[in-house]
Formats: structure tokens, C-alpha cells, sequence
């Protein structure tokens, strides 16, 4: 039974956001598909704070569970345990007041019977944590867990993996595409222009209020999120596949150089996605919803095979990732990528070319990919030089494509990361 605090200030909020923690790391559910059942409810500024709150203990929350050990003989129960990482993580990084990050954390714990009986540990960690704040500034960056850092440090190197940890703490800066004309949107949003063409707003704010956004000139693409399409370079007429379209970026991209698009995706309602972003932006493609395993249709001149993938190049964006996943669902998306590639070069027409790509930090479900394809196919070759595209820097191109990491562009806020290819019949 839950018994409700009502004279603790902020209360919903920080209730919503514990629970969303648990949805995460107990529950393993990926923000995306808890976050409206857990804060419909609230008003929009406690939803806005839930949400944020959330999120950036999640990025933190190595730092969080670093201040709390020394306090800690043992491990308390998974939801006394998050409220404790978010009440550090507010008064750490937030500076909030200790005494209101104390009451609301042990008004919370009070709200169950289960946790009632901890309230007085939360007490006493979160007053002793309150204490000395001071030692978060000299904890080192938040590391990954374990199941994804050793692979990681095995792929990279450990130096490499500090760097991308740095960068998901960082978070995310919001990048546009430009319809036409990115001078214009870049001088409408006060963004800049980066090397590679896209728009960067280093403070987003609501992104439907920006200006451009109901006159549909733009849409929201991550810098690295944006290379494949310029690299599959579509011109007017071209008839190019989006293989895994939705919800849409890639394909706003094609069709708005003018190629004739079929966007296909698995999912209808991803794809109704696709259709609203279409219909914003005035642009327009052929819409299919299959299983592209399945898909008969072509040949075509291009197709993008954006596949599914563990998406950990979005962790600066996601970063319950890593807690909700343990990447026991990995090996079955790497073998429906192999899948969704043969498929692909099996609708192309003669001289096509196919783009891959995964917005993955995985190796296997990148240069391993173009390894096993050349290996399955002695008539393929990667195609380097299309990959070669303004602001694209040659170190990031090995053998098999062009690796985009986290850490990349540092100091001007970094990029996902991503693997992308151009495979074609010799
Ligand atoms: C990485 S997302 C694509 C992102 C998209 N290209 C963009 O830029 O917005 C992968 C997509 O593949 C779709 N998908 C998964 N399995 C599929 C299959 N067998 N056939 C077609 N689409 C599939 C998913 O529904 C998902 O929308």
C-alpha cells in the first residue's frame, strides 16, 4: 500500500523520476517505453523535471554510486538505492539544499512499507553525502558497466573508452538538417554550421518552438546520424531504397535531394512516424510496411540499409541503455543484420550501391559485418572513396567504412556513434 506525502515540496516529480529509475534498472525497460505511463499524470513542468532529473542521474550514475560507497556496509534494496542515487545526484550536481533533497527522498521511502524502514539510512547517507559534495569534482567520468565496457575497451583500446565515457557524460547537443538551405536555418536557430552540414544548438529548449519547425524546414538528426544519406549522395530521379526507414531522418534526407523513395520499415506505427515528418517538411516518398526480409520490389539504384541495432552510439541521448540492456539480445540482431544485407544486395540494380550503416559502437555490427558480407560474397567491395564526404576527417575511415565515435569533435560537442559503408558488385 502506498501512503501519499503531501506537504514535501517537489514531491511528484522526484516520485515519477524514482520510478522511472526503477522502470530502468530493476525492470530493465528502456526510458522510450515507460516514460508517458509514468508521467502523464503530472503537470508539464513536473514531467519536464522527472524526465531530466532522471536522465542525467542515469548519465551519472557511476559517480552517484561512487559518493555513496563509502556510506554504505551493503547494498540496500534496489528502489531505496535509486532514491539515495538521485538525492546524490542533486545535491552534487544540482547543489540543491540538502535539507529539501533529505525530506523529499525519506518522505518517498515512507510512501511504501517495504522501504519505510530505510528512511532512516537515506537520512543519515544523503546528510553525510550532503557533507561532502565537494569530492564529486574529483571522481573520474562515469564508466559503463562491465557486460559493455569490456568489449568496448577490447575493440578500442582503454584510453579510447575514458574518452567516450567523458563524452556520454557530457550529454548531447541538438543537431538539425536543413531541408534547403542550412545558412538560413542556421541563422534562424542562432545554430552553427558544422563541418559535415548539419545545424548545432548547443542549448535546445523545446524543439517545437524553434524557428523552422512548423514551416517543416528542418528536423532533428545527430550530426553522424546524417553522413549516410549525404554518402549515398541521391540526386533527382534516383531510385533509392530506405531499407529500415523510420522514424525518418535518413529518409527526409533523400527525398529532399529529389530521389524517388521508397521508405520501408517493419513497424506501421514507426512508419505513420515517417509520414507526419514527411508531411511537415513537404516532402514525399513511396511508404511500405514490411518485413524487408520479405520485401520484393526494385532493383534499385541505392538502398540505405540503416539496420537495427544495439543503438549504443545514441548513449550520450539514451543513457538508460546501458542499465536497461545487458546485451543478451545482441547475437540476434547481429545475425538479422547479416540477414537484412544479403536481402539488400539482392534487390539492387546492376552498378547500385548499398549503404550500411548502425548507429552502434559495436564492431560487430560494423567493420565485422563488411568482413562476413566480403566473405559471403566474392563479387562485393567496399567503396572508400564514397565515403569521403565534406567534413568527414581521413583518420576516421579504416578498410571496411567510416567509424564516427562520441569522443569526436570534443570540444565542439561531440557526435553518436556510428558505422557506415558503401558496399558494392565489383
Ligand atoms: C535504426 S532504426 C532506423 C532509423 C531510420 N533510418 C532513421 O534515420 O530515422 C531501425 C528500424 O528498422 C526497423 N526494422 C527492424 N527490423 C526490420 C525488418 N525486418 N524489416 C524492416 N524494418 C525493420 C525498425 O522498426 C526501426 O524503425
Amino acid at each position: 500500500m502506498k501512503t501519499s506525502s503531501p506537504n514535501v515540496a517537489g514531491l511528484e516529480a522526484r516520485r515519477a523520476a524514482l520510478a522511472l529509475m526503477d522502470a530502468v534498472t530493476v525492470e530493465k525497460r528502456l526510458l522510450s517505453e515507460v516514460l508517458s505511463k509514468k508521467t502523464d499524470a503530472l503537470s508539464p513542468p513536473d514531467r519536464a523535471r522527472a524526465q531530466r532529473l532522471v536522465s542525467d542521474a542515469l548519465r551519472q550514475l557511476d559517480r552517484c554510486d561512487r559518493m555513496l560507497g563509502p556510506h554504505l556496509s551493503k547494498l540496500p534494496a534496489p528502489h531505496v538505492m535509486n532514491a539515495l542515487r538521485l538525492g546524490v545526484f542533486e545535491l552534487c550536481v544540482e547543489k540543491a539544499p540538502a535539507h529539501g533533497v533529505v525530506n523529499a527522498y525519506v518522505a518517498l521511502m515512507q510512501e511504501r512499507p517495504k522501504s519505510a524502514h530505510f528512511k532512516g539510512l537515506v537520512n543519515a547517507v544523503l546528510r553525510k553525502v550532503s557533507e561532502s559534495v565537494d569530492k564529486w569534482d574529483g571522481l573520474p567520468a562515469p564508466m559503463m558497466p562491465k557486460w559493455l565496457r569490456k568489449p568496448l575497451i577490447a575493440d578500442f583500446g582503454k584510453q579510447t573508452v575514458l574518452a567516450i565515457e567523458a563524452a556520454h557524460a557530457r550529454g548531447a547537443p541538438l543537431d538539425l538538417s536543413a531541408k534547403t538551405d542550412t545558412a538560413a536555418v542556421a541563422e534562424a536557430v542562432g545554430g552553427t554550421i558544422l563541418p559535415t552540414g548539419s545545424v548545432r544548438l548547443a542549448e535546445a529548449g523545446q524543439v517545437t518552438t524553434l524557428p523552422g519547425f512548423v514551416e517543416g524546414d528542418w528536423w532533428v538528426q545527430d550530426a553522424a546520424a546524417a553522413l549516410p544519406a549525404r554518402i549515398l549522395a541521391p540526386t533527382p530521379g534516383l531510385r533509392v531504397l530506405d531499407m529500415c526507414a523510420a522514424p525518418g531522418g535518413k529518409t527526409m534526407q533523400l527525398a529532399a535531394a529529389g530521389a524517388d523513395v521508397t521508405a520501408l520499415d517493419i513497424s506501421p506505427s514507426r512508419l505513420e512516424r515517417v509520414a507526419q515528418n514527411l508531411t511537415r517538411c513537404g516532402l514525399s516518398a513511396e511508404m511500405v510496411s514490411a518485413d524487408a526480409l520479405e520485401f520484393e520490389g526494385g532493383p534499385f539504384d541505392a538502398i540505405l540499409l540503416d539496420a537495427p541495432c544495439t543503438a549504443t552510439g545514441t548513449i550520450r541521448r539514451h543513457p538508460d541503455l546501458p542499465y536497461a540492456k545487458d546485451g543478451g539480445d545482441f547475437p540476434a540482431l547481429f545475425e538479422l543484420q547479416e540477414y537484412l544485407i544479403d536481402r539488400a544486395l539482392g534487390l539492387l540494380a546492376p552498378g547500385g550501391r548499398l549503404v550500411y550503416c548502425t548507429c552502434s559502437l559495436l564492431i560487430d555490427e560494423g567493420e565485422e559485418q563488411v568482413r562476413d558480407a566480403l566473405k559471403r560474397h566474392d563479387d562485393l567491395e567496399v567503396d572508400l572513396d564514397a565515403l569521403r564526404v565534406a567534413g568527414v576527417e581521413a583518420d576516421w575511415i579504416g578498410p571496411e567504412g567510416l567509424r564516427t565515435r562520441p569522443d569526436f569533435w570534443a570540444d565542439a560537442g561531440g557526435m553518436d556513434g556510428f558505422f557506415v559503408t558503401v558496399l558494392r558488385r565489383k
